[in-house]
């Protein structure tokens, strides 16, 4: 490892120069940009990246790095320097011997980037910024004719913000006359990802109305240093926190590359304002808390950040619950919050889907006399069975797992008064008493054959360690902090269970979910199992996952379909909206499944080409039928490819990922294709109820069938293709008609 050479003062005006011909050590620090530029080089440039900056840091001026102020560059101190024949670096020396590396790019990009970069140490944070004015220029110039006429009538957007205030705010006068020209939401979505960090979020919230006070107070006062800040001294503005939120300074090349391989970095570093507020929030919450928000809002990420600010400050002793509804999505809230905190914060936190929260109490209460868990295929499975055997044949199989869970297991129906006098709301079709009657027959029919098996359907066993639970004491609760994720998905008896698990108190419970996504059947309300959010609800609008274009072809999927905001009340999307911009979306029907996979296998090909990864692009269908087909089609052809199910997690190098819409819940590619979005197999007709059996019960499994297409199509970031063949689903019918 090179040691780091000592200057005195900025801008080289201490110390050795470059070009003084003594060899040195040098440091080189990585500018938050950088992983962008890295992830899109090849792995054999990569590798001659980190050779490079090996270089760089025995001997900047060693001969063949060539390293030289190019011609024309905005900043004086920007250099360009060699890492292989055709691409080269873009650095910026300010101390004596510590180099910025901005990127590494193909020759002639590398010369236009290093023209319009700049420099400088923030007012405000006194950290150091990056100001990138070649790519904001180059934004706002790129945005379409039809995009910029559309503005032309409207007023500037920051007209009642005046040059003091931009710079009083911390942002960078280089910056302002592009703000000017802004006169649209669409035109500072464009720029947003372009600007330094705090200008960023100044500029996010002041189009989102707030007043440069309130901006004032809850962006740039919290992002303020208390130092008194000299713009040439960068050897204290290092130093600052907001500089190493934006740069890496490691001299270690091994730590360089370990650091460039971990994925998703940017969220663990960067929070949105309104992300920040809830996640970091210092005074804390008087009770419960929910976000909502669409999906790729970054609900995931202000879950695990609000666990690691509660974690910093548990009392010794004490515990977190981080949960979720699936598996599959508690092993992926681990290893993220690994990411985020290293093993001291994991060991703070226990980190399980809700139905072995729910398994782990019975069994503490039963131990070998415990029940085996059922998944929730075998039970439906018993419910048919059971339904089959009635003579005559009155209730449908569906009809009764499903009033056996929202009416029995959801109010903990224990005897046949109770069910009789149990409230049935939200189930479509009525009983008479000789109904309920025989249906409650049913039901304890069902149960004492779950019995005699020494089994119980998962539900079930959250009722039952409800019950258990609530019978504890408040020493007894075993946890300070419960946080949910996926909250949408969890039933009645999930809440019972959690409620009971940590006393009522100052952020006891923290929430977040999107009903928009819910792809199970549980539908209830927070303030039903004594959860009351109100007044300590956030809605997160910005997307950071998928394209403009993506998400509006997605919206179009849910048509005017009516969602709750998971305590009662209607929830909308409204200003939901992303910072990214891509290509539009790929919707096409065709005669044949045939014809379909040989187009996917087509689609697929060109995403290759198009540097798109195998293992960074997942097909989706809502059968295993479909998947497979499309399995078969890709390997056939000669793609690497393979179906993931259950908790499986394929190496890096397997290929193209395969899997059924309920698996994708909660992952994200680079490239989606959805396949099979036919009538005949969107909405599946085995899991909606016909209208003549229950008209609610068909409404709520049509927009669970309709939620499993959104969430699938939301998990592309870059690239999605939605087809068919035959008939196209009655849920692309917006996409149909225009
Ligand atoms: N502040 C941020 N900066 C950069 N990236 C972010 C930020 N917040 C979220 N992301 C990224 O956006 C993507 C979506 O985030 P996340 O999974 O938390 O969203 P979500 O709202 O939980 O999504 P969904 O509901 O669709 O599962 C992730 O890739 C995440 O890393």
């Amino acid at each position: 490892m090179a040691r780091p050479a000592r200057g005195r003062g900025g801008c080289g005006r201490t110390g050795r120069h470059v070009g003084e011909g003594l060899m040195a050590a040098a440091k080189v620090v990585m500018a938050d940009v950088f992983g962008k530029y890295y992830e899109a080089l090849d792995g054999q440039v990569q590798a001659q990246v980190l050779q490079f900056i090996m270089k760089m840091q025995r001997d900047p001026d060693a001969n063949g790095l060539n390293l030289k102020p190019p011609k024309g560059a905005r900043d004086k101190r920007v250099r360009t320097a060699r890492v292989t024949d055709n691409y080269r670096a873009v650095l910026m020396h300010y101390a004596d011997r510590i180099y910025y590396l901005v990127a590494v790019l193909p020759h002639d990009d590398a010369y236009g980037l290093a023209e319009g970069i700049l420099f400088d140490i923030n007012k405000v944070t006194g950290g150091i910024e990056l100001i990138n004015l070649g790519s904001l220029y180059g934004t706002l110039s790129g945005r379409s004719a039809e995009d910029k006429a559309a503005d032309q009538a409207a007023p500037a957007l920051f007209q009642g913000v005046s040059d003091t205030d931009f710079e009083r705010l911390g942002v960078h006068g280089s910056i302002v006359p592009a703000l000017r020209e802004i006169r649209s939401d669409e035109a500072v979505l464009g720029i947003v990802e372009t600007l330094p960090k705090l200008a960023r979020d100044v500029i996010l919230c002041l189009a989102d109305g707030m007043t440069v006070e309130d901006v004032w107070e809850q962006v740039s006062s919290a992002a303020a240093t208390e130092d008194e800040v000299d713009t040439e001294d960068y050897e204290a503005a290092i130093e600052r926190p907001a500089t190493k939120e934006a740069f890496t300074v490691t001299g270690d090349v091994a730590a360089f590359g370990r650091i460039l391989s971990e994925p998703l970095s940017a969220w663990r570093i960067f929070l949105h304002p309104a992300q920040r507020a809830l996640a970091e929030r210092a005074t804390p919450y008087r009770g419960p808390a929910r976000v909502t928000g669409g999906p790729g809002t970054g609900k995931t990420v202000v879950a695990l950040h609000r666990v690691k600010a509660l974690a910093e400050r548990l009392p010794p002793g004490q515990a977190i619950l981080l949960t979720t509804f699936t598996t599959n999505l508690a092993n992926q809230l681990r290893s993220l919050l690994e990411d985020l905190g290293g093993p001291s914060l994991l060991a703070k936190v226990d980190v399980r889907n809700i139905d072995k929260v729910a398994f782990g109490i019975v069994r503490d209460s039963f131990g070998a006399n415990s029940p085996t868990p059922l998944l929730d295929n075998e039970i439906q499975r018993r419910w048919k069975e059971l339904a089959q055997e009635q003579e005559p044949q009155r209730w449908d199989g569906r009809f009764l797992d499903a009033e056996w869970k929202q009416v029995v297991l959801a109010q903990d129906v224990r005897s046949r008064d109770e069910y009789f006098a149990a409230s049935r709301a939200g189930r479509g079709r009525r009983l008479n008493r000789p109904e309920r009657a025989q249906v409650w027959a049913l039901v304890e029919e069902f149960e004492r054959r779950l019995d005699r098996d020494r089994a119980a359907g998962v539900i079930q066993l959250a009722a039952q360690a409800a019950r258990i639970a609530s019978g504890w004491s408040e020493e007894e609760a075993p946890y300070r902090h419960v946080v949910v994720d996926e909250a949408q998905d969890l039933h009645a008896a999930h809440w019972k269970l959690l409620r009971a698990l940590v006393v009522e108190q100052d952020d006891d419970l923290f929430i977040v979910g999107d009903a928009h996504q819910r792809i199970y059947d549980n539908r209830t309300s927070l303030s039903a199992h004594g959860i009351n959010v109100r007044g300590r609800s956030k809605r997160l609008t910005l997307n950071y996952r998928t394209t403009r274009q993506i998400l509006a072809a997605s919206l179009g999927l849910l048509e005017t379909e009516e969602f709750d905001d998971l305590d009662g009340q209607r929830e909308e999307l409204r200003g939901y909206r992303s910072v990214l911009a891509g290509a539009a979306p790929e919707l096409a029907g065709f005669p044949t499944q045939a014809a379909e996979v040989a187009a996917l296998v087509e689609r697929v090909r060109e995403w290759q080409a198009e540097g798109i990864e195998p293992h960074e692009t997942v097909v989706v269908a809502r059968t295993h039928a479909t998947a497979d087909a499309a399995l078969k089609a890709l390997l056939d052809s000669g793609l690497a490819a393979v179906k993931v199910t259950g908790q499986q997690t394929p190496l890096p190098d397997a290929g193209v990922h395969v899997m059924t819409m309920h698996r994708i819940k909660g992952l994200e590619y680079r490239a989606v294709a959805v396949i099979g979005v036919g009538e005949d197999e969107v909405p599946q007709a085995h899991a909606v109820t016909p209208p003549s059996e229950d008209r609610q019960q068909n409404a709520s499994d049509v927009r669970r069938e309709r939620s499993l297409l959104f969430v699938s199509a939301t998990r592309a970031r870059e690239q999605l293709s939605i087809t068919w063949s035959g008939d196209p689903s009655r849920f692309l019918r917006r996409h149909q008609e225009g």
